[in-house]
Protein backbone atom coordinates (compact mmCIF):
# COMPACT_ATOMS: atom_id res chain seq x y z
CA UNK A 1 0.00 0.00 0.00
CA UNK A 2 1.31 3.66 -0.90
CA UNK A 3 1.70 5.56 1.75
CA UNK A 4 2.20 9.83 2.45
CA UNK A 5 2.72 12.62 5.00
CA UNK A 6 -0.22 14.46 3.24
CA UNK A 7 -3.22 12.99 1.01
CA UNK A 8 -5.02 16.02 -0.82
CA UNK A 9 -8.76 14.74 -1.72
CA UNK A 10 -9.80 17.29 -4.77
CA UNK A 11 -7.92 18.99 -7.07
CA UNK A 12 -9.12 22.77 -7.56
CA UNK A 13 -7.58 25.82 -6.58
CA UNK A 14 -7.40 24.63 -2.75
CA UNK A 15 -6.01 21.27 -3.21
CA UNK A 16 -3.58 21.57 -5.93
CA UNK A 17 -2.67 24.99 -4.17
CA UNK A 18 -1.87 22.72 -0.77
CA UNK A 19 -0.35 19.77 -2.52
CA UNK A 20 2.15 22.15 -4.10
CA UNK A 21 3.19 23.87 -1.23
CA UNK A 22 2.78 20.90 0.77
CA UNK A 23 5.23 19.50 -1.59
CA UNK A 24 7.46 22.62 -1.18
CA UNK A 25 7.77 22.33 2.38
CA UNK A 26 8.70 18.36 1.99
CA UNK A 27 5.79 16.45 2.42
CA UNK A 28 5.66 13.25 0.49
CA UNK A 29 2.20 14.65 -0.85
CA UNK A 30 -0.66 12.77 -3.36
CA UNK A 31 -3.89 14.38 -4.67
CA UNK A 32 -7.03 12.50 -5.84
CA UNK A 33 -9.04 13.71 -8.19
CA UNK A 34 -12.48 12.32 -8.90
CA UNK A 35 -12.25 13.52 -13.09
CA UNK A 36 -9.69 12.92 -15.64
CA UNK A 37 -9.11 16.46 -15.58
CA UNK A 38 -7.31 18.11 -12.84
CA UNK A 39 -8.31 21.73 -11.69
CA UNK A 40 -11.71 21.24 -10.04
CA UNK A 41 -14.87 23.78 -10.84
CA UNK A 42 -13.17 26.65 -10.93
CA UNK A 43 -10.41 25.67 -13.92
CA UNK A 44 -12.84 22.98 -15.62
CA UNK A 45 -16.33 24.92 -15.49
CA UNK A 46 -16.11 27.60 -13.51
CA UNK A 47 -13.61 30.62 -13.26
CA UNK A 48 -11.70 30.24 -16.35
CA UNK A 49 -14.35 29.35 -18.82
CA UNK A 50 -16.74 31.55 -17.44
CA UNK A 51 -13.82 34.60 -18.10
CA UNK A 52 -12.77 32.99 -21.46
CA UNK A 53 -16.69 33.10 -22.59
CA UNK A 54 -17.09 37.10 -21.06
CA UNK A 55 -13.93 38.10 -23.31
CA UNK A 56 -15.14 36.80 -26.24
CA UNK A 57 -18.30 38.27 -25.86
CA UNK A 58 -16.98 41.15 -24.60
CA UNK A 59 -15.05 41.58 -28.08
CA UNK A 60 -18.07 41.56 -29.81
CA UNK A 61 -19.92 43.88 -27.90
CA UNK A 62 -17.08 46.29 -28.74
CA UNK A 63 -17.66 46.19 -32.05
CA UNK A 64 -21.37 48.51 -31.86
CA UNK A 65 -18.53 51.03 -31.03
CA UNK A 66 -16.32 50.88 -33.30
CA UNK A 67 -17.65 53.40 -35.48
CA UNK A 68 -16.98 55.98 -32.63
CA UNK A 69 -13.04 55.22 -32.83
CA UNK A 70 -13.61 55.93 -36.68
CA UNK A 71 -13.35 51.96 -37.50
CA UNK A 72 -15.74 50.99 -40.16
CA UNK A 73 -16.30 47.55 -40.81
CA UNK A 74 -18.03 46.46 -44.25
CA UNK A 75 -19.50 43.13 -43.69
CA UNK A 76 -21.75 41.41 -41.43
CA UNK A 77 -20.20 40.58 -38.25
CA UNK A 78 -21.54 37.22 -36.99
CA UNK A 79 -21.35 34.87 -33.99
CA UNK A 80 -20.12 31.18 -34.87
CA UNK A 81 -20.96 29.82 -30.95
CA UNK A 82 -19.35 26.55 -31.77
CA UNK A 83 -16.33 28.28 -32.35
CA UNK A 84 -16.35 30.68 -29.79
CA UNK A 85 -17.11 27.50 -27.08
CA UNK A 86 -14.26 25.46 -28.70
CA UNK A 87 -11.80 28.27 -27.70
CA UNK A 88 -12.97 28.27 -24.82
CA UNK A 89 -12.73 24.64 -24.16
CA UNK A 90 -8.59 25.22 -25.02
CA UNK A 91 -8.25 27.88 -23.15
CA UNK A 92 -9.00 25.45 -20.36
CA UNK A 93 -7.33 21.83 -22.02
CA UNK A 94 -4.28 24.58 -21.53
CA UNK A 95 -4.78 25.52 -18.17
CA UNK A 96 -5.56 21.57 -16.86
CA UNK A 97 -2.55 20.73 -18.78
CA UNK A 98 -0.54 23.64 -16.69
CA UNK A 99 -1.73 22.18 -13.13
CA UNK A 100 -0.47 18.47 -14.34
CA UNK A 101 2.63 19.83 -15.49
CA UNK A 102 2.95 21.50 -11.82
CA UNK A 103 2.19 18.48 -10.02
CA UNK A 104 5.40 16.53 -11.85
CA UNK A 105 7.42 19.55 -11.09
CA UNK A 106 6.54 19.11 -7.78
CA UNK A 107 6.88 15.06 -7.34
CA UNK A 108 3.29 15.02 -6.68
CA UNK A 109 1.38 11.65 -7.09
CA UNK A 110 -1.83 12.01 -8.86
CA UNK A 111 -4.68 9.60 -8.43
CA UNK A 112 -7.87 9.49 -10.96
CA UNK A 113 -10.59 8.36 -9.03
CA UNK A 114 -13.40 8.64 -6.15
CA UNK A 115 -11.73 9.06 -2.76
CA UNK A 116 -13.50 7.94 -0.19
CA UNK A 117 -12.39 7.33 3.42
CA UNK A 118 -12.18 4.19 4.65
CA UNK A 119 -11.05 5.37 8.16
CA UNK A 120 -9.63 8.24 9.45
CA UNK A 121 -5.64 7.12 8.03
CA UNK A 122 -7.19 5.35 4.92
CA UNK A 123 -8.83 6.55 1.42
CA UNK A 124 -9.56 4.07 -1.21
CA UNK A 125 -9.50 5.33 -4.23
CA UNK A 126 -12.31 4.28 -6.84
CA UNK A 127 -11.53 3.97 -10.35
CA UNK A 128 -12.64 4.45 -13.57
CA UNK A 129 -11.96 1.07 -15.07
CA UNK A 130 -13.73 -0.20 -11.80
CA UNK A 131 -10.33 -1.13 -9.88
CA UNK A 132 -9.91 0.16 -6.56
CA UNK A 133 -6.05 1.18 -4.24
CA UNK A 134 -6.20 1.83 -0.95
CA UNK A 135 -3.65 4.61 0.25
CA UNK A 136 -2.50 5.41 3.82
CA UNK A 137 -2.21 9.18 4.82
CA UNK A 138 -0.72 10.43 7.91
CA UNK A 139 -2.79 13.92 7.40
CA UNK A 140 -5.95 14.36 4.74
CA UNK A 141 -6.91 17.61 3.53
CA UNK A 142 -10.52 17.54 2.04
CA UNK A 143 -10.89 20.12 -0.78
CA UNK A 144 -14.06 18.36 -2.36
CA UNK A 145 -15.53 21.63 -3.11
CA UNK A 146 -19.01 22.57 -4.17
CA UNK A 147 -22.11 21.79 -6.70
CA UNK A 148 -24.75 23.98 -7.88
CA UNK A 149 -27.76 23.77 -5.71
CA UNK A 150 -31.16 24.19 -6.88
CA UNK A 151 -34.83 24.59 -5.19
CA UNK A 152 -36.56 21.39 -4.63
CA UNK A 153 -39.50 21.96 -7.14
CA UNK A 154 -37.11 22.80 -9.89
CA UNK A 155 -35.87 19.63 -12.04
CA UNK A 156 -32.54 20.57 -13.80
CA UNK A 157 -33.20 18.63 -17.15
CA UNK A 158 -29.69 20.27 -18.09
CA UNK A 159 -30.81 20.66 -21.31
CA UNK A 160 -33.22 23.58 -21.03
CA UNK A 161 -33.47 23.70 -17.36
CA UNK A 162 -29.54 24.04 -16.91
CA UNK A 163 -26.76 25.05 -14.29
CA UNK A 164 -23.57 27.38 -15.21
CA UNK A 165 -21.79 24.00 -16.56
CA UNK A 166 -24.33 23.49 -19.05
CA UNK A 167 -24.61 27.29 -19.98
CA UNK A 168 -20.64 27.46 -20.49
CA UNK A 169 -21.19 24.66 -23.49
CA UNK A 170 -24.59 25.98 -25.29
CA UNK A 171 -25.20 24.85 -28.82
CA UNK A 172 -27.08 27.92 -29.44
CA UNK A 173 -27.86 31.58 -28.31
CA UNK A 174 -31.13 31.27 -26.49
CA UNK A 175 -33.82 33.72 -27.84
CA UNK A 176 -34.83 34.53 -24.12
CA UNK A 177 -32.65 33.36 -21.32
CA UNK A 178 -34.53 33.40 -18.04
CA UNK A 179 -32.17 33.42 -14.85
CA UNK A 180 -33.08 32.43 -11.41
CA UNK A 181 -31.02 34.20 -9.66
CA UNK A 182 -29.25 37.24 -9.45
CA UNK A 183 -26.05 36.33 -7.79
CA UNK A 184 -22.05 36.42 -9.58
CA UNK A 185 -23.06 33.64 -11.88
CA UNK A 186 -26.56 34.68 -13.33
CA UNK A 187 -24.91 38.20 -13.96
CA UNK A 188 -21.73 36.90 -15.23
CA UNK A 189 -23.34 34.26 -17.80
CA UNK A 190 -26.56 36.36 -18.50
CA UNK A 191 -24.10 39.39 -19.66
CA UNK A 192 -21.96 36.46 -21.92
CA UNK A 193 -25.35 36.03 -23.89
CA UNK A 194 -27.24 39.49 -23.72
CA UNK A 195 -24.13 40.37 -25.42
CA UNK A 196 -24.38 37.19 -27.93
CA UNK A 197 -27.91 38.62 -28.49
CA UNK A 198 -30.50 36.88 -26.27
CA UNK A 199 -33.16 38.63 -24.31
CA UNK A 200 -32.33 38.72 -21.13
CA UNK A 201 -34.40 38.40 -17.92
CA UNK A 202 -33.51 37.65 -14.27
CA UNK A 203 -35.26 36.89 -11.33
CA UNK A 204 -33.64 38.10 -7.52
CA UNK A 205 -35.47 37.06 -4.38
CA UNK A 206 -34.04 39.59 -2.78
CA UNK A 207 -34.34 43.50 -3.59
CA UNK A 208 -31.53 43.99 -5.69
CA UNK A 209 -28.87 41.96 -7.67
CA UNK A 210 -25.58 40.75 -6.21
CA UNK A 211 -26.92 41.36 -2.26
CA UNK A 212 -23.82 40.38 -0.93
CA UNK A 213 -22.08 43.15 -2.08
CA UNK A 214 -22.42 46.92 -0.87
CA UNK A 215 -25.87 48.69 -2.51
CA UNK A 216 -24.13 51.77 -4.35
CA UNK A 217 -22.36 48.48 -6.53
CA UNK A 218 -25.61 46.82 -7.30
CA UNK A 219 -27.04 49.68 -7.83
CA UNK A 220 -24.90 51.01 -10.49
CA UNK A 221 -24.65 47.72 -11.91
CA UNK A 222 -28.50 47.71 -12.48
CA UNK A 223 -28.43 51.18 -14.09
CA UNK A 224 -25.71 49.35 -16.87
CA UNK A 225 -26.82 46.27 -17.39
CA UNK A 226 -30.42 47.33 -17.94
CA UNK A 227 -29.22 50.48 -20.30
CA UNK A 228 -27.43 47.44 -21.93
CA UNK A 229 -31.07 45.91 -22.17
CA UNK A 230 -30.72 43.11 -19.26
CA UNK A 231 -34.19 42.97 -17.33
CA UNK A 232 -35.03 42.67 -13.61
CA UNK A 233 -37.21 41.24 -11.75
CA UNK A 234 -35.87 41.86 -8.16
CA UNK A 235 -38.05 41.23 -4.77
CA UNK A 236 -39.52 38.37 -6.75
CA UNK A 237 -39.80 34.41 -5.29
CA UNK A 238 -39.56 31.60 -8.00
CA UNK A 239 -42.20 29.86 -7.51
CA UNK A 240 -42.31 27.20 -10.66
CA UNK A 241 -39.76 26.09 -13.30
CA UNK A 242 -41.34 24.27 -16.27
CA UNK A 243 -40.68 22.64 -19.15
CA UNK A 244 -42.77 22.72 -22.42
CA UNK A 245 -41.60 21.21 -25.24
CA UNK A 246 -38.83 23.54 -26.43
CA UNK A 247 -40.41 26.66 -24.13
CA UNK A 248 -39.15 27.03 -19.99
CA UNK A 249 -42.09 28.81 -18.18
CA UNK A 250 -40.89 30.27 -15.35
CA UNK A 251 -43.27 31.89 -12.40
CA UNK A 252 -42.63 34.11 -9.64
CA UNK A 253 -44.40 36.55 -7.05
CA UNK A 254 -43.95 39.52 -6.18
CA UNK A 255 -43.83 40.82 -2.21
CA UNK A 256 -47.87 41.75 -2.98
CA UNK A 257 -48.44 38.34 -3.26
CA UNK A 258 -48.79 39.00 -7.03
CA UNK A 259 -47.46 35.92 -9.58
CA UNK A 260 -45.51 36.54 -12.97
CA UNK A 261 -45.15 34.56 -15.69
CA UNK A 262 -41.98 34.69 -17.89
CA UNK A 263 -41.48 32.55 -21.20
CA UNK A 264 -37.76 31.62 -22.52
CA UNK A 265 -35.92 28.81 -24.16
CA UNK A 266 -33.87 28.62 -21.82
CA UNK A 267 -33.64 29.00 -17.66
CA UNK A 268 -30.33 29.46 -15.56
CA UNK A 269 -30.69 28.19 -12.07
CA UNK A 270 -28.00 29.99 -10.44
CA UNK A 271 -29.43 30.29 -6.83
CA UNK A 272 -26.15 29.36 -4.93
CA UNK A 273 -23.70 26.46 -4.30
CA UNK A 274 -23.60 23.43 -1.81
CA UNK A 275 -20.80 21.94 -0.40
CA UNK A 276 -19.77 18.84 -1.88
CA UNK A 277 -19.17 15.41 -0.29
CA UNK A 278 -20.88 13.23 -1.98
CA UNK A 279 -19.03 9.49 -1.94
CA UNK A 280 -16.50 10.95 0.96
CA UNK A 281 -17.51 8.60 3.29
CA UNK A 282 -16.48 10.86 5.61
CA UNK A 283 -18.83 9.03 8.59
CA UNK A 284 -16.28 6.13 8.23
CA UNK A 285 -13.28 8.81 9.49
CA UNK A 286 -15.42 10.17 12.37
CA UNK A 287 -15.51 13.70 10.29
CA UNK A 288 -18.65 15.98 11.49
CA UNK A 289 -20.30 17.40 9.06
CA UNK A 290 -22.56 20.40 9.36
CA UNK A 291 -26.57 20.67 8.76
CA UNK A 292 -25.77 22.61 6.04
CA UNK A 293 -23.75 19.95 4.23
CA UNK A 294 -20.15 21.68 5.50
CA UNK A 295 -17.14 19.74 6.69
CA UNK A 296 -16.79 21.41 10.21
CA UNK A 297 -13.95 22.95 11.20
CA UNK A 298 -11.80 25.03 13.67
CA UNK A 299 -9.69 28.28 13.57
CA UNK A 300 -7.15 25.87 11.90
CA UNK A 301 -9.02 24.27 9.66
CA UNK A 302 -8.62 21.09 11.32
CA UNK A 303 -11.95 19.02 11.32
CA UNK A 304 -12.92 17.13 14.46
CA UNK A 305 -10.67 14.35 13.44
CA UNK A 306 -7.05 15.48 14.61
CA UNK A 307 -4.91 14.60 11.46
CA UNK A 308 -7.58 15.96 8.67
CA UNK A 309 -8.39 19.27 7.60
CA UNK A 310 -10.67 20.93 5.15
CA UNK A 311 -10.75 23.81 3.22
CA UNK A 312 -12.50 25.69 -0.01
CA UNK A 313 -16.04 25.69 -0.10
CA UNK A 314 -16.84 22.50 1.28
CA UNK A 315 -16.14 24.40 5.05
CA UNK A 316 -17.60 27.83 6.09
CA UNK A 317 -16.97 31.10 4.64
CA UNK A 318 -16.91 32.83 0.74
CA UNK A 319 -17.28 30.24 -2.08
CA UNK A 320 -14.35 31.59 -3.92
CA UNK A 321 -11.35 30.37 -5.34
CA UNK A 322 -8.51 32.81 -3.88
CA UNK A 323 -9.89 32.31 -0.41
CA UNK A 324 -9.84 28.56 -0.90
CA UNK A 325 -5.77 28.91 -2.37
CA UNK A 326 -5.27 30.95 0.61
CA UNK A 327 -6.61 28.16 3.37
CA UNK A 328 -4.75 25.56 1.28
CA UNK A 329 -1.48 27.54 2.03
CA UNK A 330 -2.33 27.78 5.36
CA UNK A 331 -3.02 23.83 6.14
CA UNK A 332 0.54 23.09 4.74
CA UNK A 333 2.53 26.20 7.01
CA UNK A 334 0.52 24.30 9.80
CA UNK A 335 1.43 20.81 8.91
CA UNK A 336 4.95 22.13 9.06
CA UNK A 337 4.74 23.66 12.34
CA UNK A 338 4.82 27.11 11.16
CA UNK A 339 1.86 29.46 12.27
CA UNK A 340 0.06 30.90 9.15
CA UNK A 341 -2.75 33.24 9.45
CA UNK A 342 -5.48 34.28 7.14
CA UNK A 343 -7.78 37.68 7.53
CA UNK A 344 -11.29 36.46 6.01
CA UNK A 345 -12.39 40.33 5.71
CA UNK A 346 -9.68 41.13 3.23
CA UNK A 347 -10.86 38.41 0.66
CA UNK A 348 -12.03 40.50 -2.26
CA UNK A 349 -15.16 39.56 -4.34
CA UNK A 350 -15.07 40.29 -7.80
CA UNK A 351 -17.82 40.36 -10.57
CA UNK A 352 -16.31 39.86 -14.00
CA UNK A 353 -18.71 41.82 -15.81
CA UNK A 354 -17.82 45.00 -17.92
CA UNK A 355 -17.83 47.04 -16.05
CA UNK A 356 -16.02 45.09 -13.13
CA UNK A 357 -17.71 45.05 -9.63
CA UNK A 358 -14.76 44.43 -6.76
CA UNK A 359 -14.50 44.89 -3.12
CA UNK A 360 -12.90 44.45 -0.32
CA UNK A 361 -13.88 44.77 3.49
CA UNK A 362 -16.82 46.45 5.09
CA UNK A 363 -19.72 47.63 3.25
CA UNK A 364 -21.69 50.46 4.36
CA UNK A 365 -24.55 48.70 5.19
CA UNK A 366 -22.35 46.85 7.48
CA UNK A 367 -20.50 49.13 9.00
CA UNK A 368 -24.24 50.99 9.68
CA UNK A 369 -25.50 48.00 11.31
CA UNK A 370 -22.02 47.94 13.44
CA UNK A 371 -22.35 51.27 14.80
CA UNK A 372 -18.99 52.34 13.31
CA UNK A 373 -18.39 56.07 12.34
CA UNK A 374 -17.20 55.96 8.99
CA UNK A 375 -16.30 58.66 6.24
CA UNK A 376 -16.71 57.95 2.64
CA UNK A 377 -15.45 59.11 -0.66
CA UNK A 378 -16.56 58.78 -3.74
CA UNK A 379 -15.21 59.47 -7.27
CA UNK A 380 -16.76 59.01 -10.42
CA UNK A 381 -14.62 57.05 -13.50
CA UNK A 382 -16.41 59.73 -16.00
CA UNK A 383 -13.94 61.80 -14.28
CA UNK A 384 -10.47 60.62 -15.29
CA UNK A 385 -8.81 61.21 -18.67
CA UNK A 386 -8.03 57.36 -19.03
CA UNK A 387 -11.60 56.98 -18.66
CA UNK A 388 -12.56 58.89 -21.42
CA UNK A 389 -9.94 57.77 -23.89
CA UNK A 390 -10.76 54.29 -23.60
CA UNK A 391 -14.63 55.12 -23.34
CA UNK A 392 -15.14 53.08 -19.99
CA UNK A 393 -16.86 55.50 -18.24
CA UNK A 394 -19.54 53.82 -16.06
CA UNK A 395 -18.57 53.45 -12.57
CA UNK A 396 -17.05 54.66 -9.65
CA UNK A 397 -14.60 53.76 -6.76
CA UNK A 398 -15.66 54.17 -3.07
CA UNK A 399 -14.04 54.42 -0.21
CA UNK A 400 -14.77 54.01 3.61
CA UNK A 401 -12.66 55.13 6.04
CA UNK A 402 -12.90 55.45 10.08
CA UNK A 403 -14.30 58.74 11.25
CA UNK A 404 -11.53 59.46 13.52
CA UNK A 405 -8.36 57.22 12.64
CA UNK A 406 -8.92 57.30 8.98
CA UNK A 407 -8.10 53.49 8.35
CA UNK A 408 -9.75 51.72 5.41
CA UNK A 409 -12.63 50.27 6.25
CA UNK A 410 -13.87 49.18 2.56
CA UNK A 411 -13.05 49.70 -0.98
CA UNK A 412 -15.83 49.26 -3.51
CA UNK A 413 -15.54 49.96 -7.13
CA UNK A 414 -17.64 49.56 -10.27
CA UNK A 415 -16.12 50.43 -13.83
CA UNK A 416 -13.14 49.32 -16.20
CA UNK A 417 -10.39 46.84 -14.54
CA UNK A 418 -11.23 47.06 -10.96
CA UNK A 419 -10.88 43.48 -10.55
CA UNK A 420 -7.19 44.48 -10.91
CA UNK A 421 -7.39 47.71 -9.15
CA UNK A 422 -9.08 46.25 -5.86
CA UNK A 423 -5.17 44.66 -5.05
CA UNK A 424 -4.04 47.84 -4.04
CA UNK A 425 -7.13 48.00 -1.80
CA UNK A 426 -6.22 44.51 0.20
CA UNK A 427 -2.47 45.80 -0.12
CA UNK A 428 -3.79 48.98 1.69
CA UNK A 429 -6.01 47.78 4.24
CA UNK A 430 -3.28 44.32 4.93
CA UNK A 431 -1.12 47.40 6.04
CA UNK A 432 -3.72 49.21 7.74
CA UNK A 433 -3.27 52.13 5.47
CA UNK A 434 -5.42 55.37 6.38
CA UNK A 435 -7.37 56.63 3.25
CA UNK A 436 -4.78 59.93 3.55
CA UNK A 437 -2.02 57.31 3.28
CA UNK A 438 -3.50 56.14 -0.11
CA UNK A 439 -4.29 59.66 -1.22
CA UNK A 440 -0.15 60.67 -0.79
CA UNK A 441 0.87 58.02 -2.90
CA UNK A 442 1.62 58.65 -6.53
CA UNK A 443 -0.22 56.91 -9.33
CA UNK A 444 0.52 56.88 -12.53
CA UNK A 445 -0.90 59.46 -14.73
CA UNK A 446 -3.03 58.66 -17.20
CA UNK A 447 -4.81 55.39 -15.58
CA UNK A 448 -7.81 53.93 -13.80
CA UNK A 449 -6.23 53.36 -10.87
CA UNK A 450 -5.85 57.58 -10.28
CA UNK A 451 -9.86 56.57 -9.09
CA UNK A 452 -8.66 55.11 -6.10
CA UNK A 453 -6.66 58.56 -5.41
CA UNK A 454 -8.99 60.75 -5.90
CA UNK A 455 -11.30 58.10 -3.98
CA UNK A 456 -8.59 58.48 -0.59
CA UNK A 457 -8.78 62.42 -1.05
CA UNK A 458 -12.34 62.77 -1.13
CA UNK A 459 -12.36 60.03 2.00
CA UNK A 460 -10.14 62.45 3.64
CA UNK A 461 -11.04 65.75 3.68
CA UNK A 462 -13.47 65.86 0.53
CA UNK A 463 -10.57 67.18 -1.53
CA UNK A 464 -10.67 65.12 -5.15
CA UNK A 465 -9.07 66.92 -7.53
CA UNK A 466 -10.99 66.51 -10.69
CA UNK A 467 -14.51 66.88 -9.31
N1 LIG B 1 -16.65 36.01 -9.89
C1 LIG B 1 -16.71 35.16 -8.87
O1 LIG B 1 -16.00 35.30 -7.88
C2 LIG B 1 -17.67 34.02 -8.92
C3 LIG B 1 -18.24 33.65 -10.13
C4 LIG B 1 -19.16 32.62 -10.12
C5 LIG B 1 -19.47 31.97 -8.93
N2 LIG B 1 -18.90 32.35 -7.78
C6 LIG B 1 -19.29 31.74 -6.52
O2 LIG B 1 -20.10 30.61 -6.74
C7 LIG B 1 -21.15 30.57 -5.81
C8 LIG B 1 -22.46 30.36 -6.50
O3 LIG B 1 -22.81 31.48 -7.32
P1 LIG B 1 -24.33 31.88 -7.49
O4 LIG B 1 -24.37 33.10 -8.35
O5 LIG B 1 -25.12 30.70 -7.89
O6 LIG B 1 -24.76 32.20 -5.99
P2 LIG B 1 -24.96 33.58 -5.20
O7 LIG B 1 -25.14 33.22 -3.80
O8 LIG B 1 -23.92 34.59 -5.60
O9 LIG B 1 -26.34 34.14 -5.80
C9 LIG B 1 -27.55 33.42 -5.73
C10 LIG B 1 -28.68 34.40 -5.85
O10 LIG B 1 -29.89 33.68 -5.98
C11 LIG B 1 -30.90 34.34 -5.25
N3 LIG B 1 -31.99 33.40 -4.96
C12 LIG B 1 -31.99 32.38 -4.08
N4 LIG B 1 -33.19 31.76 -4.09
C13 LIG B 1 -33.97 32.38 -5.00
C14 LIG B 1 -35.31 32.21 -5.47
N5 LIG B 1 -36.12 31.26 -4.99
N6 LIG B 1 -35.78 33.05 -6.43
C15 LIG B 1 -34.99 34.04 -6.92
N7 LIG B 1 -33.72 34.24 -6.51
C16 LIG B 1 -33.21 33.42 -5.57
C17 LIG B 1 -30.13 34.84 -4.02
O11 LIG B 1 -30.80 35.88 -3.35
C18 LIG B 1 -28.81 35.30 -4.63
O12 LIG B 1 -28.82 36.64 -5.04
C19 LIG B 1 -21.13 31.85 -5.03
O13 LIG B 1 -20.67 31.58 -3.73
C20 LIG B 1 -20.18 32.72 -5.76
O14 LIG B 1 -19.42 33.54 -4.91
C21 LIG B 1 -18.01 33.38 -7.75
Amino acid sequence: MSSFDVVIIGSGPGGYVSAIRCAQLGFKTAIVEKYNALGGTCLNVGCIPSKALLASSHHYSEIAHFADHGIEVSGDVKINLEKMIARKQAVVDQTVGGINYLMDKNKITVFNGLGSFVDATHIAVAKADGTSETIEAKYTVIATGSKPSSLPFIKIDKERIITSTEALALKEVPKHLVIIGGGVIGIELGQVYLRLGAQVSVVEFMDRIIPGMDSSLSKELTKVLKKQGMKFYVSHKVKSVERNGDAVVVQAENAKGETITLEGDYSLVSVGRRPYTDGLNADKAGVKISDRGQVEVNDHLQTNVPNIYAIGDVIRGAMLAHKAEEEGTMVAEILAGQKPHIDYNLIPGVVYTWPEVAAVGQTEEQLKAAGIAYKAGSFPFKALGRARASADLDGFVKILADEKTDEVLGVHMIGARTADLIAEAVTAMEFKASAEDISRMSHAHPTFAEAVKEAALAATENRAIHV
